[in-house]
């Protein structure tokens, strides 16, 4: 396993370009199983998630090749088999997004519950709801999903009871396929949405109002190839934001949609750093003297984004004053915090909150990556800090960051990958 070690206080100065979107590239991935024509995804970004699903889709028959350079081509002529074992779906959550597809094409699947971030239960209850209202039979088996809909699935009305980003996503995999038209309501309306639908109207299907609260799908018998751009990644986008605020210097951000982070931008200014924007970059300034503390809570789309909240916290232990952040989505999302409090941060856990008192330094200090996102937050505290920081267990980091010392070394950054004999 390896370490990351970073020798922390000095600024980043420099331009980073932002990649295609983890949470959109694995749904883009899993919409290769419900055509037999090739699925193109030229600008994939090379994460663990991404090899973890083509490994999984690989193993149910999809021919997965990688390259020329960033491009991604999956091919699902033929299916070899509907069952996706624990091994390969325990890594990486969005690999049950496979039910939803199989379901729709063989109209049977086998698929074990999903592991993922540990931030909280994550069941999958809404998920497997919308299938039967779909007219799926669904049991559970020894940890695994069984799922069978003999003659295919059926269009229906469907109201999530609560917003979430999978079920949404999960429930047009499977619904564009359906025998008669589907209403989701109360969708989630995040880009990822948006552009997963965007990919699946290019193949044929008729899907409208993605990134409303109210989608409509008119099933089709069948779908095309294509050829998909995946989205900019804007958690990425926002990390490399929120890395310029907390460790100070002049960072420039380029292929990103700056309207997807509108939430975040407001509150980079508050915290006194110098934002300019156009469609597709960002420039993030800040000069000498401490951040402001603001306040913040997370929320589904369009509101502050919970894989920005323990970034958004990075910052916040240095500012000037005291920060409350609340986070409304996972019930166990603050584990950055004792790691943070290593470094010298001072940080209360209360419930949904964590109040932070900014201090005037941070320290470098041996520190264990214990999620994606926490993970980012310990590398930009750890930009700011003084003397060196040793983040153990990057693999977390891997499963969501490109080439992640390279672009943040391309700024100034003093940052090595080294082999860990923890
Ligand atoms: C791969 C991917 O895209 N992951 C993102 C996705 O996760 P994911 O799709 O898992 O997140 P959801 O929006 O579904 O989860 C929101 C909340 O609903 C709960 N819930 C969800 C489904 C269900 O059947 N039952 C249930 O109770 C979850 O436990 C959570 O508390 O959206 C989250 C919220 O923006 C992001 O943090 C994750 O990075
Ligand atoms: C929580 C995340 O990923 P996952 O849903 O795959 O666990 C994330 O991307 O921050």
């Amino acid at each position: 396993m390896d370490k990351i070690v970073i020798n922390g206080g000095f600024p980043l100065n420099g331009e980073i370009a932002i990649s295609g979107a983890k949470n959109s590239a694995i749904k883009l991935m899993a919409v290769s199983l419900l055509t037999d024509q090739p699925v193109e995804l030229p600008n994939m970004p090379r994460l663990r998630d991404t090899r973890f699903m083509g490994q999984l889709l690989a193993h149910l028959g999809v021919e997965v090749e990688e390259g020329p350079g960033p491009k991604m081509t999956l091919h699902a002529k033929e299916l070899s088999g509907t069952e996706a074992p624990y091994d390969l779906v325990r890594k990486m959550r969005a690999s049950f997004n496979v039910l939803g597809p199989l379901l729709a094409r063989e109209h049977k699947a086998r698929v074990s519950l999903p592991g993922g971030c540990a931030i909280g239960a994550r069941p999958v209850d809404l998920h497997l709801k919308a299938f039967e209202q779909l007219g799926a039979k669904i049991e559970l088996e020894k940890g695994y999903v069984v799922a069978s809909a003999k003659g295919g699935l059926k269009g229906a009305d469907i109201t999530f009871p609560f917003i979430s980003v999978g079920a949404t996503e999960h429930t047009i995999l499977a619904a564009v396929l359906a025998d008669g038209e589907t209403t989701l309501n109360n969708c989630a309306r995040e880009p990822e949405i948006v552009d997963l639908v965007e990919c699946l109207n290019a193949m044929g299907a008729k899907i409208f109002g993605a990134g409303r609260s109210e989608i409509k799908i008119e099933g089709v018998s069948s779908l095309s190839g294509v050829s998909h751009s995946v989205v900019p990644d804007r958690i990425e986008a926002g990390t490399y934001a929120l890395a310029a605020a907390t460790a100070g210097g002049s960072v420039r951000l380029t292929n990103i949609r700056s309207d997807h982070l509108g939430s975040l931008w407001p509150l980079i200014a508050q915290a006194g750093c110098k934002v300019s924007l156009d469609e597709t970059t960002v420039l993030i300034e800040r000069g000498g003297g401490r951040p402001k503390a603001v306040d913040v809570e997370t929320q589904a789309y369009p509101g502050f984004p919970t894989d920005l909240q323990a970034q958004f916290m990075g910052l916040m232990c240095l500012a000037d004053g005291v920060s409350i952040i609340r986070e409304n989505i996972f019930e166990n999302r603050f584990m950055h915090c004792p790691e943070l409090v290593r470094m010298g941060a001072d940080i209360t856990v209360k419930g949904r909150e964590a109040i932070v008192r900014g201090v005037k330094e941070l320290y470098g200090a041996p520190v264990m990556a214990t999620d994606l996102r926490a993970s980012a937050s310990l590398i930009n505290c750890a930009l700011a800090a003084k003397g060196e920081t040793h983040i153990g267990r990057v693999y977390h980091l891997d499963r969501g960051f490109e080439h992640i010392e390279i672009k943040l070394g391309q700024c100034g950054a003093r940052i090595e990958r080294m082999p860990d004999d923890e």
